[in-house]
């Protein structure tokens, strides 16, 4: 299963020229050329090939257990690769929302005193906010719990604090790991607005996983089907037609 393989009218394929495109119109944001990653003795996924640019949505999709969590730990930093190599546009600065943060209860600290870590500066107020043009504060509803118990937040108030402190760095990659799954981040349609803030005003380039499929659909401009391996990439519309999918999904169960 791949983009469509008909030849264009210089003898390139239309899936070449799209793809040609998207390079040309948007920034280089983050290569991978054919890493591995994995643990123990088992490879959670390898021969990953791709690409994100500024300014658009990429989506990773794929069953359980297909390495979409670790491919995104691993470009984040947090485990190293056994093969291959990522190249990064000079300077790139980075966000990661992981699915579950791990996280002390007990630690007391408010949210502020959180956020001004996280940010490696003094203090967070919404004036301050406004002037680093942080407006995702609000965006984000978090502006109302600076002066709570990071440990006394719901789940759901924790990740848009977790997430503003993503955004708050002003990334121009953030990395979203199933950022809707257990807790209702901000709503469907608030999210989805989001996202498109980040993408088409901001100019951010998004690489999430998810397992919406209707999100994805609707929000990528390029999508990866990994299960293990990339086994197709290209727009939304051309990877992710029902028959293609019910058929890889199928075809590819997860061997472990
Ligand atoms: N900390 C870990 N230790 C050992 N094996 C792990 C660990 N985390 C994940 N794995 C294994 O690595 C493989 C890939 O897992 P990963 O979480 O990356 O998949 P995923 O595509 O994100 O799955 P899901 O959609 O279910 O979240 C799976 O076989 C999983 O069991």
């Amino acid at each position: 299963m791949g983009p469509g393989s008909e030849q264009g009218s210089e003898g390139r394929s239309d899936a070449a020229d799209v793809a040609i495109r998207r390079a040309a119109s948007r920034p280089f944001l983050l290569r991978t050329e054919g890493i591995a990653a994995g643990y123990g003795d088992e490879a959670a996924f390898e021969e990953v090939s791709l690409e994100v640019f500024g300014r658009e949505v990429v989506s990773l999709i794929g069953p359980n257990g297909a390495g979409k969590t670790t491919l995104l730990r691993c470009l984040a930093g947090i485990l190293p690769l056994r093969q291959g190599r990522v190249e990064k546009a000079f300077g790139l600065r980075m966000s990661y929302l992981p699915q579950r943060l791990s996280f002390d209860r007990l630690l007391p600290v408010t949210v502020a005193e959180f956020l001004s870590l996280r940010l490696g500066r003094p203090f967070f107020r919404p004036g301050w906010a406004k002037q680093e043009r942080v407006e995702s504060l609000e965006e984000l509803g978090v502006t109302s719990l600076l002066d709570r118990r990071l440990g006394e937040l719901s789940g759901g108030e924790r990740q848009r604090v977790f997430l503003a402190a993503a955004l708050a760095k002003r990334p121009q990659l953030l990395l979203l790991d199933e950022p809707a799954t257990g807790v209702d981040l901000l709503g469907a349609a608030a999210f989805d607005a989001l996202l498109h803030r980040l993408r088409d005003r901001d100019g951010l380039g998004i690489l999430l996983v998810s397992h919406d499929l209707h999100l994805v659909h609707h929000i990528s401009d390029w999508v990866y089907f990994l299960n293990r391996r990339i086994l197709a990439s290209g727009p939304p519309k051309e990877v992710m037609r029902e028959d293609q999918l019910a058929a890889a999904y199928q075809r590819f169960p997860h061997p472990g």
